[in-house]
């Protein structure tokens, strides 16, 4: 009997860094992809060119988080996978208000991954034991706290929290886990004192890159017992 066609796993955030290495590393595998994307780089041609199917979204509204699931749905019946990538590390200051700040995180990191859990529930379950998987990317920061993003921590521990409610509720059909990465990619804007400060937080002293978290995920992903618990991807930075 033929091998069922692949069930696609979906990438929020797919339009830049690790969402996009994840979306490129699965439709490498010729496994099918879904992204969720709010700014239409060109990479997100690229990544259609190489057969990904890309929606535009929003999660700044619950609106917008329930018109994307929608989409999704009517565009599969099923899922292998959500990563729920998606995210703003948006620290406090005076240009914002605190109520903004809190706001908005707790909507891109509880009130998206929540709702969408809740949405493609249908689509994980049907195909057996351990056969499909949430990944919930939180953050080092939910261990320790953060004097400069004190909304971005708390929405990260959210879901982190999260991370064991809905295993408890979706297994044994769909394993649901965290990553908790320290630095793994600088931003453009970073200078070069940020960055010798940032790389000495850890034991390891580097920025590994998005291969780092690539290869947690595909590990989780072949997992048939692994659930409820988070990774921590952080060089040893506690130890430090
Ligand atoms: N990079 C690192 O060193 C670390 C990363 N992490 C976590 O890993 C994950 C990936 O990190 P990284 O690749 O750096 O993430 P980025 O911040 O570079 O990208 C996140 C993506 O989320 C999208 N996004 C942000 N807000 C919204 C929104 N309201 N609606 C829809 N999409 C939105 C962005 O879209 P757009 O580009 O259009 O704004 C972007 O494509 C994140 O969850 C992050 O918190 C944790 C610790 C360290
Ligand atoms: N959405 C994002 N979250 C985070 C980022 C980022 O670029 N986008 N970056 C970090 C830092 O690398 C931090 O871990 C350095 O200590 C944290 N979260």
């Amino acid at each position: 009997m033929g091998k069922s066609p692949d069930r696609p796993i979906l990438i929020t955030g797919g339009g830049r860094r690790i969402g996009l290495a994840l979306a490129h590393h699965f439709l490498a595998q010729q496994h099918p992809v879904i992204v969720s994307y709010r700014t239409r780089y060109p990479a997100i041609d690229v990544l259609e060119e190489a057969g990904g199917v890309c929606i535009e979204a929003d999660f700044c509204t619950d609106e917008g988080i329930l018109a994307f699931a929608d989409e999704v749905k009517r565009r599969t019946t099923s899922l292998r996978a959500v990563l729920h990538n998606a995210s703003a590390w948006l620290g406090e200051s005076p240009a914002h208000a605190p109520q903004d700040v809190l706001s908005a995180m707790l909507q891109i990191h509880v009130h998206a991954p929540y709702l969408l859990n809740f949405a493609f529930e249908p689509l994980l379950r049907g195909s057996g034991h351990a056969a499909s998987d949430i990944i919930h990317f939180t953050d080092y920061v939910v261990e320790r706290g953060s004097d400069k993003h004190i909304a971005y921590a708390a929405s990260k521990a959210a879901l982190d929290n999260m991370t064991r409610s809905f295993a408890k509720k979706m297994a044994p059909e769909v394993k649901v886990n965290a990553i908790a990465p320290s630095l793994i990619l600088f931003n453009e804007g970073d200078d070069a004192a940020y960055r010798q400060k940032a790389l000495s937080k850890s034991l390891m002293k580097i920025a590994p890159g998005e291969k780092e978290i690539i290869d947690l995920v595909d590990y989780l992903l072949t997992s048939c017992y692994v659930t409820g618990r988070s990774f921590a991807v952080d060089g040893g930075r506690p130890l430090r």
